[in-house]
């Protein structure tokens, strides 16, 4: 069975979809970025302050190109896996793909919960950072397969409208 992967801007709810998603599949789950800090032995924020964005990019292309390999699982990814044609070569082979939007305001408010992304550091600027990141990848989010608006829908919502799609499109071969 083909991988089910979420993609989209940070704070959309990949990693929290990803994961309920998965066990209301009975599925196992991945998150990019939490194999990336496994692996390291570091935090996400510490890559970036210890050895640069680039750095990251590579670490988190070699992991998509193994999750890609990987059947039958829920893949949660970060917000810059759609910068490389690489990246999404490697999830679209075997997985099908699902974009979670939400707007700035929804964006900027789940995003301020927790200081995990060095992207968004700088406070006073960081409503400026968003839509400036948002607009140089908004059309790579729209390689997908399905996209879900999540702004003021709960995760159970959200949750309720992949599975109908995974449904319908017979992703689930019957299965709940
Ligand atoms: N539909 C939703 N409604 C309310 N809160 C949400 C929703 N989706 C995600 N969140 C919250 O927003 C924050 C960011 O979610 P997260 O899963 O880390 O996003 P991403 O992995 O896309 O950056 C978390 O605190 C999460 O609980
Ligand atoms: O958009 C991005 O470039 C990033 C998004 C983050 O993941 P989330 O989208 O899960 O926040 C994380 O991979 C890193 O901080 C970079
Ligand atoms: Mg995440």
């Amino acid at each position: 069975m083909k991988n089910i992967v979420l993609i989209g801007f940070m704070g959309t709810g990949k990693t929290t979809v990803g994961r309920l998603l998965a066990n209301r599949l009975g599925r196992p789950f991945f998150d990019s970025d939490k194999k990336i800090e496994y692996e390291n032995n570091l935090s996400i924020r510490e890559i970036f302050e210890v050895y640069g964005e680039l750095y990251f990019r590579q670490q988190e292309k070699m992991i998509i190109a193994k999750l890609s390999r990987y059947n039958n699982a829920v893949i949660a990814t970060g917000g810059g896996v759609v910068l490389s044609f690489e990246n999404m070569n490697n999830l679209k082979r075997n997985g099908v793909i699902i974009t979670l939007t939400a707007s700035v305001e929804t964006i900027l408010e789940r995003t301020s919960r927790r200081n995990t992304r060095p992207l968004l550091d700088d406070f006073d600027q960081r409503e400026k950072i968003v839509n400036k990141l948002l607009k140089e990848r908004a059309e790579l989010y729209y390689n997908a397969d399905y996209s879900i608006n999540t702004s003021s829908k709960s995760l159970q919502q959200v949750i309720n409208e992949i599975m109908f799609f995974l449904r319908q499109g017979g992703y689930l071969r019957g299965k709940r």
